[in-house]
């Protein structure tokens, strides 16, 4: 884990007040020469290029196992099995993992970890997020994410487009919050779970690894296995 940091959507204005400690000017600068590789070229892909453009990385391109040629005006530019030759070539390039499945995703992480690559953390300019809180590599905050005192994001989770995580929570590594969902205060996520759009979990709840819950559900009780949850009263899917 590492405290957080801000995003790189500083302004000059912010420089030259002197507004920034060094460490913020530092990240600022790099940032400004910076090259992101991102890796998955999907939907989620393209929002994670404009979070990284907004966070100031100039060169951005895909790196995707199954498509080729263009995203928007990215370049995809290679698959997965580049990723040991552009780390050779370009020691400074940041690569990022845009994948929304927690599974791929992890496993992709793990691909990077084992060369012993850092992966950046990636916060949209108007994400919220308190200085207390402790976010792990590879994670993505989008637009207007909001994140509470005392909480911890684990390393390469998604916390999506408008959702809020209340203080004192734990949210375990790839974890996938999805857009619209408010999670309260002390709520522990366990690995790899996927809270479903819009759903809703209450207070001092667990919720275990490798859960779905799916959209719009309302999580009132602790979740103690894996599987697939939805409705009220809560259901598992799978068994
Ligand atoms: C930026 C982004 O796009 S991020 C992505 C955001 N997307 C999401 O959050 C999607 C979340 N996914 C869901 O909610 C899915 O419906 C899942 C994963 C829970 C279930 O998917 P599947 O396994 O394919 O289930 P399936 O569609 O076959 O439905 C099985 C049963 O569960 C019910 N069901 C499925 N999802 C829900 C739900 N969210 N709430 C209530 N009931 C549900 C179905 O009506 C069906 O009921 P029946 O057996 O009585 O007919």
């Amino acid at each position: 884990m590492v405290t957080r940091r801000k995003g790189l959507g500083h302004s000059l204005k912010d420089i030259l007040k002197n507004d920034l400690t060094a460490e913020e000017l530092d990240k600022f600068m790099n940032g400004y020469n910076k090259t992101i590789y991102i890796i998955g070229a999907g939907g989620h892909g393209k929002v994670v290029a404009d979070i990284a453009k907004k966070n100031g990385y100039k060169k951005i391109y895909f790196l995707d196992d199954s498509t080729k040629g263009q995203l928007g005006t990215y370049s995809i530019v290679g698959t997965t099995d580049d990723i040991d030759e552009i780390h050779q070539r370009e020691k400074d390039a940041d690569f990022f993992i845009a994948i929304g499945n927690n599974e791929i995703r992890e496993k992709v992480f793990k691909k990077l970890k084992e060369r012993d690559i850092k992966l950046p953390i990636l916060i949209h300019p108007s994400a919220v997020i308190d200085e207390t809180v402790e976010i792990g590599e590879g994670t993505v905050f989008v637009a207007n994410a909001v994140i509470n005192a005392g909480t911890k994001v684990g390393k390469n989770c998604i916390i999506n487009t408008s959702a809020s995580v209340d203080h004192d929570c734990i949210v375990e590594d790839c974890v996938h919050v999805s857009p619209g969902v408010h999670i309260a205060g002390g709520v522990h996520i366990g690995k790899r779970t996927w809270v479903g759009i819009g759903s809703s979990v209450i207070n001092n709840i667990n919720i275990y690894d490798d859960v779905i819950v799916g959209a719009g559900t309302t999580i009132i009780k602790h979740i103690e296995r894996p599987g697939k949850y939805v409705g009220m009263p809560l259901r598992r899917l799978d068994q």
